[in-house]
């Protein structure tokens, strides 16, 4: 019988109650009894739900309070120093390494976090060295499986793989940078030995180990790594299911294959093609095989007919036991249930599949491709065809115009009128911009009462007419400030916007939005992605009036604030019918609209955000160039209709920008701002090697935290960035907005800023 199976679940609760819980934790507000209440309820919800829908293989030991990797960590002893003998609780370590702390005398900042490959999640990164001391502190697999197993639930334990758990680490700081630690291995098998046979004899059948580094290039060099871990682990553990997910196993598959494991999950969403393949590598062997075919990482409807195909075709290679029917990873990045949207309008509604209606489906598939009798059963079938087939017919319809402006772009629409030196030349003749030029990122700290006017208007308690006064009112107080302060180009502040991305998908045309489809980002922050439909176009200008009413208040150059075409597209779900790049072209044309609206309007500085590009970059090395090359060209368009005077800036951070640089450079802006502040002499080294010819703004702060720089260390970074940068090329400006921030900080760290710049006038 082919079974279903859900490979994870989101653990933020339907109603957000993780985060609340959690917060109120943090704000020492409720007790950590209080905490744990809602834990032990969120979890048995998430159990009876997918239970309930009728999934064989229901996941535990996944439920996280802040993140997977770092319960491993925790679970495991990997404890860095500076977390160590603090004299708090477990669970506050836990945090700490989480989050930081900075209460009762202990103040260390939190570990780094990083993107989960190519997701918006964001996980914490181990630390290990030659002292790492692991030991099996607590089996939080084995707990919860019990937890389950006392409301009368079987679950299946899922478990971050070892090989993937030290390749997903970095050396601690006690190691030398060199230190690989994967050379760890020997010493973290006995922990997972010891797990695993703790499981096996409380009575699990089989387990989920996640080895999701397998679909990366860099896995074909850990085959002998693989073949002795899981030959020791094979025999003490409950039948392992080897998960992999996000991309294709590809040649990597020749040795996965031969593993000693029990079956093989491979994700069939991400890499439709790689099934017949697989098929043919463990068609001799005793490997059930886990198809991935509904996805955990968009929210579309599952198209049964297709995936009862693909079902069927391995069955009949395989056998109906050796074939289970899955999501494609876990679905943590997809929001609890479409139950919670009210207001979601029924045609829209009937596209959609959160968390819980996935978990139905895989339920569904599996029964159907089992040959059930079941009238439910069929009449699912039935509504999924209908349904499918009406989002075909409206996906089939599309907004001509923006088709055929999209295949009327021509080559010279991507390129600024002249290179980069006759620009820069018109830009000073124009700007007059002092050498080491002061600027901000663009927004201004989003304070309570700017959060609470915005709800007012949402609810009706402010007028729109109200609104606007209020926003008035912050932009100029924000301009006065900047004057203040002394800042060279200005910024509005974007007190406006509620997100960098909604703010822009609610004004396009082609979006769909949601009330309550939460997506756990990290720790206790969510997103709430907007959903793309249709074909993307701009009703009228979005911008324009804040930018032009900031201008007015100011001599200075008033900076346009804009979200780069790749990053709305990055951070929101895509449709799934046509492709990214077309998505990611019309809202470029959308944008560039936007951009020639603003230069009409007497806006000479256009900066276009652009901090998701790098998480778009797909796994495998081989798909890079076909991602850069649109991925590039796209910004491009948006922002290449200018005249020479006008000066762009495009802005990047949270990410290791190291691998793609040639590619920044490619983008053409006139100015680039990049986060620095964490990685500063690694990216200082990319600069070096690949060097950079355009103006460059390298953050000479860290505004994630409210530790004001002094003048004295903003200086520092200056003279650092100068060795490499020359001086005529360089912007100050801190590493990201500062909306996350309090005023009296902020106000502090850019007066150090300007005061740095202007030493740097004189001295440098
Ligand atoms: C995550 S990048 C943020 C850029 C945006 N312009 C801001 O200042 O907030
Ligand atoms: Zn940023």
């Amino acid at each position: 019988m082919v079974f279903s199976s859900v490979l994870g679940f989101p653990r933020i609760g339907a109603n957000r109650e993780v985060k609340k819980s959690v917060e109120a934790y943090w704000g020492g507000k409720i007790p950590v009894e209080d905490l744990q209440k809602t834990v032990a309820e969120v979890k048995k919800y998430n159990w009876t739900n997918v239970q309930s829908r009728g999934v064989d293989l229901i996941p535990s030991g996944e439920f996280s309070l802040y993140d997977h990797v770092l319960d491993h960590s925790a679970a495991f002893n990997a404890i860095p120093k500076r977390y160590q003998g603090l004299g708090i609780s477990d669970l506050d370590v836990y945090f700490a390494m989480g989050r930081g702390r900075q209460t009762g005398g202990v103040d260390v900042p939190a570990c780094e976090m990083k993107k989960w490959f190519d997701s918006n999640y964001h996980y914490v990164v181990p630390e290990l060295s030659d002292e790492t001391d692991f030991k099996l502190v607590h089996n939080k697999a084995l707990v919860e499986y019990n937890e389950a197993k006392a409301l009368g639930i079987t679950t299946r334990p899922v478990v971050l793989g070892p090989i993937s758990y030290l390749v997903l680490g970095k050396p601690a700081r006690e190691a030398p940078a060199s230190f690989e630690p994967i050379t760890l291995l020997s010493k973290l098998l006995p922990v997972y030995k010891q797990l695993l046979t703790e499981l096996k004899s409380a009575g699990v059948e089989s387990v989920q180990i996640d080895e999701p580094i397998l679909v990366l290039d860099r896995a074909a060099n850990l085959e002998k790594q693989y073949a002795s871990a899981y030959a020791e682990l094979a025999p003490v553990a409950p039948k392992i299911v080897l998960t992999t997910y996000f991309n294709r196993l590809d040649a990597n598959l020749k040795f996965v294959s031969k593993l000693p494991v029990g079956g093989l999950h491979i994700d069939l969403v991400r890499a439709p093609g790689q099934l017949d393949e697989v098929i043919a590598a463990v068609k001799n062997t005793n490997l059930v095989l886990s198809l991935g075919l509904v996805s955990g990482r968009n929210i579309w409807k599952n198209d049964f007919t297709a995936s009862i195909k693909q079902a069927q075709k391995a069955v009949s290679a395989l056998g109906s036991d050796r074939v289970i029917v899955a999501t494609s990873s876990s679905v943590l990045h997809t929001p609890v249930t479409l139950a919670s949207e009210k207001k979601l309008p029924d045609q829209h509604r009937d596209w959609f599949s959160f968390a819980l209606e996935k978990a139905a489906e895989v339920a569904t598939i599996a029964a159907v491709v089992n040959g059930s009798q079941d009238a439910k059963i069929a009449a699912a079938l039935e509504e999924n065809k209908v349904s499918i087939a009406k989002r075909r017919e409206f996906e089939s319809t599309s907004d001509d115009a923006i088709r055929k402006r999209v295949a009327a772009i021509t080559p010279d629409m991507y390129n600024r009128k002249s290179p980069f030196a006759a620009r820069k030349a018109a830009q000073d003749q124009a700007l007059k911009l002092p050498k080491f030029p002061t600027t901000t990122i663009g927004s201004f700290p989003q304070t309570k009462e700017i959060r609470t006017a915005r709800a007012k208007l949402g609810k009706g308690e402010l007028t729109p007419a109200e609104y606007e006064k209020f926003i008035e009112q912050e932009i100029q107080n924000v301009v006065a400030f900047q004057e203040e302060v002394g800042l060279d180009v200005f910024v509005h502040g974007e007190p406006e916007r509620n997100d960098m991305v909604q703010y822009f998908g609610e004004q396009l045309n082609g979006f769909v939005f949601t009330q309550n489809a939460w997506v756990q980002s990290y720790g206790s922050r969510y997103v709430r992605p907007p959903i793309i439909v249709s074909d993307v176009s701009r009703p009228g200008p979005m911008t324009v009036r804040w930018s032009s009413y900031a201008q007015s208040l100011t001599k200075k150059p008033m900076k346009g604030m804009l979200t780069g075409p790749v990053t709305i597209l990055n951070w929101s779900f895509p449709r799934d019918d046509v492709s990214r790049k077309l998505q990611s072209q019309q809202l470029a044309l959308a944008l560039r609209d936007e951009v020639l609206d603003l230069e009409k309007a007497g806006i000479t500085v256009i900066q276009v955000d652009e901090p998701a590009i790098r998480e778009g970059l797909p796994l495998r090395r081989s798909d890079w160039d076909e991602y850069l090359e649109w991925a590039v060209d796209t910004f491009k368009l948006s922002t290449a209709g200018v005249a020479d005077s006008t000066q762009t800036h495009s802005h990047f951070c949270y990410s290791d920008f190291g691998d793609i640089f040639t590619s920044i450079q490619r983008l053409d802006a006139d100015v680039i701002s990049i986060e620095f502040s964490k990685s500063d002499m690694k990216l200082l080294h990319t600069f070096q090697q690949f060097g950079y010819s355009n103006q460059i703004g390298p953050g000479v702060y860290d505004i994630h935290s409210p530790r004001v720089p002094s003048e004295e260390e903003i200086r520092e970074r200056l003279k650092a960035s100068l060795k490499i940068i020359p001086d005529h090329l360089m912007f100050v400006n801190p590493d990201c907005g500062l909306k996350t921030r309090q005023w009296k900080e902020t106000k502090e760290s850019l007066v150090n800023l300007v005061a740095a710049a202007r030493w740097a006038r004189e001295n440098a």
